[in-house]
């Protein structure tokens, strides 16, 4: 089966955690050891989110003194991707010896007229009271909205469009190889008149792109993994209830929830409904549990699952290396 996987920011950053490296590359040690057994049968292409990442890059580089500019967002996402993408790398040739791992920095695909460009939406860094969220907003030029009961930087998040680099992921994955891809959603590029690539400032979301990469390579399964074991109907209240099987019809019906859940329901939704295939969202450690139908909140066309044995899987993991 060829699986797209889409690791969520608090795999790499538990909520209340310093970003400091070791941090992070223990975090992550632990996400590729829940990983490695969904990498043993299957075609696997892992993304990750990198909103933490980027706004500690960015203020070290706002802060440089060396620098007449600070770094543009599409070269602080290149590298959260090269230093995300090696501690994921890592971990997982030392979890998977003898397999092939490939670890890409590569770009995204988003249009110059955008709307999301006027319209900030992303939160990006660490978490300020509201005083803070402003003071810093007039001192570093951010936009800045409210998340939750605290404050935090937005950028802008344009839709992704297309993984430029798919290619070359298939090639890889049909040689056999474990795929570290499309980082933070790809490093936003758009196409000039002339057709060639640039960098834009924004950072895409990562369960969107996520979900374009999943239909490209025309993978047999999305999952999303993030710190909740289930979608929830009635979120936040005392009548929540997870959502165990269900259809894209019923998801959106929900409504669009809170912060990045909203993302995720739509790439899930979105890649069922195109695909016809399985999309899954619940926790990373449940990531095997939730292909067998016995974890997680699973979307397909008809809103039941009893495992594998529904697929019908196009790929077959080939180690041809
Ligand atoms: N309907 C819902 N069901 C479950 N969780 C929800 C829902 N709506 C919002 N959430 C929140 O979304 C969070 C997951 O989103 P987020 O933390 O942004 O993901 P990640 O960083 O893992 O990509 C959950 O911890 C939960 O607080
Ligand atoms: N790029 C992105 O979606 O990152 P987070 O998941 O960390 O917000």
């Amino acid at each position: 089966m060829r699986i797209v996987v889409a690791l969520g920011g608090n795999a790499l950053l538990e909520r209340g955690q310093k970003p400091d490296a070791e941090t992070q590359r223990a975090n992550a040690e632990k996400a590729m050891k829940s990983l490695a057994p969904l990498a043993k049968e299957h075609e696997l292409v892992i993304t990750h989110g990198n909103g933490p990442q980027v706004g500690v890059l960015a203020l070290e580089s706002a802060k440089d003194p060396s620098l007449t500019h600070a770094y543009p967002l599409d070269t602080i996402g290149a590298e959260t991707q090269g230093m995300i993408g090696y501690w994921l790398l890592q971990s997982l040739q030392n979890n998977l010896p003898g397999r092939q791992v490939a670890s890409l920095v590569n770009q995204t695909l988003v249009m110059a007229h955008d709307p999301a460009f006027d319209n900030p939406t992303k939160f990006v860094g660490e978490v300020y009271d509201e005083e803070t969220a402003k003071a810093k907003a007039e001192e570093m030029g951010w936009v800045v909205k409210q998340d939750g009961d605290k404050w935090r930087r937005v950028v802008a998040s344009p839709t992704p469009e297309r993984v430029v680099e798919t290619r070359i992921i298939r090639l890889l994955l049909s040689s056999g190889a474990v795929v570290v891809c499309s980082g933070g959603g790809g490093i936003p590029v758009v196409r000039d008149e002339r057709g060639k690539l640039k960098g834009v400032e924004a950072v895409i979301d990562k369960d969107l792109a996520a979900g374009r990469l999943a239909e490209a390579l025309e993978a047999d399964a999305l999952i999303i993994l993030t710190d909740v074991p289930n979608v929830m109907k009635d979120f936040g209240t005392d009548h929540a209830e997870p959502i165990t099987t269900t259809t894209p019809a019923f998801l959106r019906s929900l409504g669009a929830p809170a912060g990045s859940m909203g993302p995720k329901i739509e790439a899930a939704c979105r890649f069922v409904e195109l695909t016809g295939d399985l999309a899954a969202i619940g926790r990373l450690d449940d990531a095997v549990r939730m292909l067998d139908g016995e974890a997680g909140t699973i979307i397909t066309p008809g809103g039941n699952y009893g495992g594998p044995d529904d697929l019908n899987p196009r790929h077959e993991l080939t180690l041809d290396v």
